[in-house]
């Protein structure tokens, strides 16, 4: 295995344990410049002495193939409603496709990447799941909420100075295989590892507040302050904030949006603290005096 250039995380706050989890965004992905480049990033956080996890998307990847094969794409607060032959281009597509490619750009600069889907070693263990759509449950099909978490394969990894690269896939106990949403799946994954941070990048440069209609990023804002703003968030950025929410309801000191169109976001938003988005932080944590505490989205 390389070297660490630097065995010191740069920053306090990833000071402990060092795991970062990261969820790449199949919005953020799709130039291959922007892929390469966050690849060489995740592997200075390395260099810099952290461990970092990432989660990979793939919702527009997905799209992609589904049309090619001239089958139905539709969402429902956030999530792909999965039939069983949706979720069988949804299998194909992430871990055969987004996460092989990704893996390769990460291990042109050395034997880090080892991909695995939640489905390995019964990393995540999914139920499934409904949507809220206004006061209605609706039915998805096979979407997946993870119910439980075994990080040790992740952690045997990261201990060998590997970096694992996680498809959103997960098995539940009755056997049936389940698509879940990234940002969720990032977020289970960051709480059990005991992750310092997850990071988020996406096609936007963080939560907008009053979206569509303005584009005022947030910074900042406390778990309680996301918690009302939750009901009131749509599409894609529904699942993130979710994700957000509970990772730092869970014990992860800090979860960030940020924006993966723009190159290095990952490295400056680790390292420097200097990438614009929106910073979560639980209601307790000493930023809080600073974070954003109204209501409005
Ligand atoms: N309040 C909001 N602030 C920012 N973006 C929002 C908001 N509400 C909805 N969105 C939409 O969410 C999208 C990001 O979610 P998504 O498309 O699922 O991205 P990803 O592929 O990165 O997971 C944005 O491109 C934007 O269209
Ligand atoms: C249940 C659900 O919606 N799963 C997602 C999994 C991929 C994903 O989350 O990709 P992004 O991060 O690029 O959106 C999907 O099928 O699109």
């Amino acid at each position: 295995m390389t070297e660490r250039t630097a065995t010191t995380a740069t920053t306090a706050t990833t000071a402990r344990t060092g795991i970062v989890v990261v969820k790449f965004g199949g919005n953020a992905m799709v130039d291959t410049d922007l892929r390469r480049t966050f690849a060489r990033d995740i592997v200075e956080l390395w260099h810099a002495g952290l461990r970092p996890v990432v989660v990979h998307g793939g919702g527009p990847q997905i799209s992609a193939m589904l049309d090619r094969l001239g089958l139905e794409t539709r969402f429902e607060a956030g999530l792909r409603v999965t039939t069983p032959e949706t979720m069988e281009v949804v299998r194909m597509v992430l871990s055969g496709g987004v996460q092989r490619e990704l893996v390769g750009h990460i291990n042109a600069h050395g034997p880090f990447a080892v991909g695995m889907t939640g489905e390995d070693a019964h990393t995540m263990t999914a139920v499934r799941r409904s949507a809220r759509v206004g006061s209605r449950q609706v039915d998805i099909g096979l979407v997946g909420d993870i119910v439980e978490v075994n990080p040790d394969m992740v952690r045997t990894l990261l201990d060998q100075g590997h970096i694992p690269v996680v498809s959103p896939v997960a098995r539940g106990a009755d056997g049936q295989v389940y698509n879940v949403n990234a940002d969720l799946a990032a977020s289970a994954l960051a709480v059990a590892l005991g992750a310092e941070r997850l990071v988020v990048l996406t096609d936007v440069e963080g939560l907008y507040a009053n979206w569509p209609d303005s584009t005022e990023v947030i910074e900042r804002l406390t778990a309680d302050a996301l918690d009302g703003m939750l009901p009131g968030l749509a599409s894609g950025m529904l699942p993130k904030m979710e994700g957000c929410l509970r990772a730092v309801r869970g014990g992860v000191r800090r979860a960030q949006v940020l924006d993966g169109r723009v190159p290095h976001a990952v490295l400056r938003g680790v390292l420097d603290e200097t990438s614009p988005g929106t910073t979560v932080v639980a209601d307790n944590s000493p930023d809080h005096s600073q974070a954003h505490s109204t209501s409005a989205v």
